[in-house]
């Protein structure tokens, strides 16, 4: 059983390997089950934050498999593009057409940005959104947040040597030179980030190996490797070829 309540500290993260991407997803989906179901048994409601690029196709495979009650769900962005929903590069669209009429989930209960907005517009109003969720006198703890890793380190859309970096109060920052485009983006920081009861890196496949040793090795202090929750869990989720230059490190 995996609990992020069990062992709530801020510790080593915990690296777990797994053999392939199929085993990733059923791994992943089993850790987002658990979680879940104890923060709906625990709060009522199930804070999640979801990440975009190939973590939404993990989730499309594996969420349907879930046992739940998908009502008291709450789905959160980590990052999203501030394009159209219907647009190919949206985050939520993605997760839209992926789950809605596969699993018992309405669009209300996705916590989305306003794509008409600019990105400063869309991340103030971000905020309020999430200020319906959290109590404004400190800062949004969620559940679970649920990140990638780009091949430059980032993470949400927190960049190598982007400014953003040293957000230190404000919860939901814009970003309109994203080097990963699209450029116009709206993100969590990381006071935010760092705040979750429980945060899993989930990634498959060789291109990742060299920036996991990067940053779970040489601890090389990249965006990825900033993500450290004060009060949480942390685990990094890997599959064989992810993890493949990190074996003499793995419990
Ligand atoms: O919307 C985004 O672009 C993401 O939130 C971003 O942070 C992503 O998680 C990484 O770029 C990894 O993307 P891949 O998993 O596709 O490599």
């Amino acid at each position: 059983m995996f609990s992020c309540y069990g062992n709530l500290s801020c510790g080593k993260e915990d690296i777990r390997v797994v053999k392939d991407e199929d085993d990733l997803i059923r791994e992943l989906s089993r850790i987002v089950e658990d979680k879940a179901n104890i923060a709906i048994q625990k709060d009522e409601l199930f804070k999640i934050g979801l990440s975009g690029g190939s973590l939404t196709k993990f989730l499309s495979i594996g969420l349907p498999k879930i046992e739940t009650d998908w009502s008291k769900w709450r789905i959160f962005f980590c990052d999203e593009r501030v394009v159209p929903t219907e647009c190919a590069d949206s985050t939520y669209g993605m997760y839209k057409s992926a789950l809605i009429g596969t699993v018992p989930i309405t669009e209300d209960q996705f916590i989305k940005i306003d794509p008409n907005l600019t990105a400063e517009e869309a991340a103030r109003d971000y905020i309020q959104k999430l200020s319906v969720f959290f109590p404004p006198d400190s800062l949004p703890r969620f559940h679970m947040l649920l990140l990638g890793m780009g091949p430059d380190g980032h993470t949400c859309s927190l960049f190598p040597g982007h400014r953003l970096l040293e957000e230190t109060s404000v919860w939901v920052a814009p970003i309109t030179d994203s080097p990963k485009p699209p450029a116009s983006r709206i993100t969590l920081t990381f006071p935010v980030v760092n705040n979750a009861e429980c945060i899993v890196f989930a990634m498959a496949g060789s291109a990742k190996a060299v920036m996991v040793k990067r940053i779970l090795k040489v601890k090389e202090q990249l965006p990825a490797g900033r993500v450290n929750p004060t009060n949480g869990k942390l685990v990094w989720l890997l599959d064989d070829e992810a993890a493949r230059l990190i074996k003499d490190i793995v419990p």
